[in-house]
């Protein structure tokens, strides 16, 4: 039975008679090709990608597997249409919080038609790919049980400045992510972004290969990085995950790095690891300023 991803954070979105992705029960993720070849072009990267020997087996493991394409019935009622069938990455989270950040200080590239190119960066300059190198393209923050998820709608995604993105970073990793901005407490900070799994690590792990492959540029690719607050705030492992989706623009590479993504990819490390080391001077003074000063772990725990 197909139905309509209930964590989807961006995208086309199959509600309203619209064409869009489906998921099963069996995690997977069932993507319409979308029109003009660029649906083409995704099952043709994910073909490459996945016989491609140059790529080292520690990278794969960022990318969704690809099962091949499958003909379904479309989610607009236009009848059976080809869907790439994928790994649903979120059926093995809960309550996961995700956030969908497309790369790059440019959406576009230089193959794409100049209406394509005018559409991306008007786009571009008004939200913070050209100044940040990335931009949030779709969110959803689990804030508990009574409070449910913020999933701030498109329009007001698309408006978020350099200042929404850095709170958002931190409201992203806090247990009090309900209130204002600047109180998030980024208390999970440690063990979310830190940590030899966290998501700094990987980011970091992925950058070395960027810094390197000039197989292919990935254009207009989004991260997807995501956690299940309610196991770490239980005190149970949970394996932050990014993962790299959205390959309709992805060319080749011709012998040159992906200096686009890696830009935006180093930007957002940047920010990253700024929310992870603010958290940690501010879990030291919290240690050292608490009734009994203790030793302040690696994890920002006290003791
Ligand atoms: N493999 C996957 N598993 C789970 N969720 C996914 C997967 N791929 C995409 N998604 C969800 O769908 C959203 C949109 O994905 P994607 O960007 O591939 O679609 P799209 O319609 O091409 O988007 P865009 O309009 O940005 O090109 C993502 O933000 C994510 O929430
Ligand atoms: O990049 P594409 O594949 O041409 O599709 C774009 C894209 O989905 C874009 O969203 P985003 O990548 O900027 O998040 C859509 O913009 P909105 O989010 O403002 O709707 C475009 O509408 C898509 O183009 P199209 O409508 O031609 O599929």
């Amino acid at each position: 039975m197909l139905k309509v991803p209930e964590h989807q954070v961006a995208g086309h979105l199959a509600i309203d008679g619209k064409l869009g992705p489906l998921v099963d029960d069996s995690g997977r993720f069932y993507k319409p090709l979308q029109g003009d070849g660029r649906g083409n072009k995704e099952l043709a990267f994910y073909e490459s990608f996945s016989s491609d020997t140059r790529v080292p087996d520690h990278i794969r493991k960022y990318f969704p597997v690809c099962y091949g394409s499958q003909l379904l019935e479309a989610s607009n009622g236009s009848g059976l249409l080809h869907h790439l069938v994928l790994q649903d990455i979120v059926s093995s989270h809960r309550n996961p919080s995700i956030m969908d950040v497309k790369i790059g200080s440019r959406t576009w590239y230089p193959e794409a038609s100049d209406n394509y190119i005018q559409k991306c960066l008007e786009k571009d300059r008004r939200t913070t790919t050209v100044s940040l190198g990335f931009r949030i393209a779709g969110l959803q923050l689990y804030e508990g049980k009574e409070s449910g998820y913020w999933r701030p709608g498109r329009k007001e995604v698309q408006s978020f400045t350099v200042y929404n993105v850095r709170s958002i970073l931190r409201r992203f990793v806090s247990s009090n992510s309900s209130i204002g901005n600047e109180n998030s407490d980024c208390s999970f900070a440690p063990s979310i972004y830190g940590g030899s799994a966290g998501i700094l690590e990987q980011l970091l792990e992925l950058k070395a290969w960027f810094e390197d492959q000039t197989i292919y540029h990935f254009h207009s690719c989004s991260l997807l990085i995501l956690f299940d607050k309610e196991s770490v705030s239980k005190g149970s492992a949970s394996v932050p995950e990014i993962k790299l989706i959205d390959f309709a623009h992805v060319v080749e590479g011709k012998g040159v790095i992906d200096h686009n993504f890696l830009g935006g990819l180093c930007s957002l490390i940047k920010f990253v690891s700024e929310v992870l080391s603010d958290s940690k001077e501010s879990s030291i003074k919290d240690c050292v300023e608490s009734e009994k000063p203790g030793i302040c772990t690696d994890n920002g725990n006290c003791q």
